[in-house]
């Protein structure tokens, strides 16, 4: 005999986090969580806290609530998880279709809200079965990625009866992504036209994290070498930087600043910039790379800079998630003798 259907099955997309309001109260309120984790920062902790709550938290919120003031949306949220929702929403209408009236697709924030124990206890108390968890981090860091690991085992060790769990550590090489993103740049240069330069923008992490073992940088390369060879770029035409340095230790080079200052004065006249590593447009894509980035080139000489957007919303970019997710949904409900 079947088993009643009565338990649905559940997805997780979940990026980084947001604060709540650009207020200083608000970003202080997100930085003290986000910096407060020993994944992002690797300082001894009685140390950090002191640098932490005497030199960071005073200042930094103030500065850092103008520029998400100047890319929040007229809504009254930020872009990230403004976006984050209409995805998780598209792959809900995209996943219907494969499992009629059984799937919750929900967003969560690895810091702010919505916080994914949050996001889990609702999918629990629905009698969701099964959780497949995508961090919307293309390529694994143990700086985005496994902050979600973590929070995920906080959480389960405190239930008692579990889920099926599944997560997806990444996909920095799935033909679903670089498709998406060879496809973004083409649409945008047949829009636009084409550049002297594309550049692949990463967001960074501190150079001994990636000396410990973190595989972030090289999936980073990876990821821009395919995208590069099906766009059929030479090897002059492209290039990959990492940009978003925090603090005063060295991060993986080259910089993107430092590299698009030395183009425009070595003549480099326009540059393209893709940012691969955020699914969602955010305050690292819309005000560093868009508008400081933008003001940096030009004030150096050179004579014309665009960023492409990100995958966002793109159809090809929910179609991706999905093809992430269905086998183990699939996979689930054989278990459960539904098929
Ligand atoms: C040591 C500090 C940081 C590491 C390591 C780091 C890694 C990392 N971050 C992202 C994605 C995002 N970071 C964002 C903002 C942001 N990042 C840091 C610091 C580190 N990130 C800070 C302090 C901030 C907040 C803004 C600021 O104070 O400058 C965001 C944007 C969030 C938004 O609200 O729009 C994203 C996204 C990745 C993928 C990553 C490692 C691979
Ligand atoms: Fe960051
Ligand atoms: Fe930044």
């Amino acid at each position: 005999m079947k088993p009643a259907r009565s338990a649905p099955l559940g997805v997780v997309l979940v990026n980084l986090g947001t604060p709540d309001a650009p207020t200083p109260e608000a970003v202080r309120r997100y930085l003290r969580q986000f910096l407060s984790d020993r994944r992002v920062i690797e300082i001894p902790p009685l140390v950090w806290k002191i640098i932490l709550n005497l030199f960071i938290l005073p200042f930094r919120p103030k500065r850092v609530a103008g520029l998400y003031a100047s890319i929040w949306e007229k809504s009254g949220d930020s872009p990230m998880r403004r976006i984050l929702r209409e995805q998780a929403m598209a792959v809900q209408e995209r996943l219907q279709g494969d499992f009629p009236a059984m799937v919750r697709v929900e967003a969560a924030m690895t810091y702010g809200n919505p916080s994914l124990p949050s996001v889990l206890d609702k999918l629990r108390g629905e009698g969701v079965e099964q959780i497949v968890i995508l961090p919307l981090f293309p390529q694994f860091s143990a700086t985005s990625t496994a902050p979600v690991y973590d929070a995920l085992q906080r959480w389960t060790a405190v239930q008692r009866n579990l889920p099926s769990l599944t997560i997806i550590k990444d996909y920095f090489a799935h033909p679903g992504y670089i498709g998406a993103l060879v496809s973004s740049i083409r649409e945008y240069r047949e829009q636009h036209g084409t550049s002297d330069k594309l550049l692949f923008s990463f967001h960074g992490i501190p150079q001994p994290y990636a000396d410990k073992g973190d595989p972030y940088p090289k999936r980073c390369r990876c990821t821009s070498a395919h995208v590069a060879q099906q766009l059929g770029l030479r090897e002059d035409q492209w290039a990959i930087s990492f940009q978003s340095r925090f603090g005063k230790q060295e991060w993986v080079k080259p910089y993107t600043d430092v590299l698009l200052e030395d183009w425009a004065k070595s003549g480099v006249g326009s540059v393209q910039v893709v940012s691969p590593a955020f699914s969602a447009d955010c305050l690292e894509t819309l005000e560093e790379l868009a508008i400081q980035n933008q003001e940096l080139f030009l004030h150096a000489g050179g004579r014309s800079y665009a960023y492409i957007p990100g995958l966002n919303t793109r159809d090809d970019h929910i179609k991706m998630m999905v093809d992430l997710v269905r086998p183990s949904l699939q996979a689930f409900r054989q278990t459960q003798g539904w098929d």
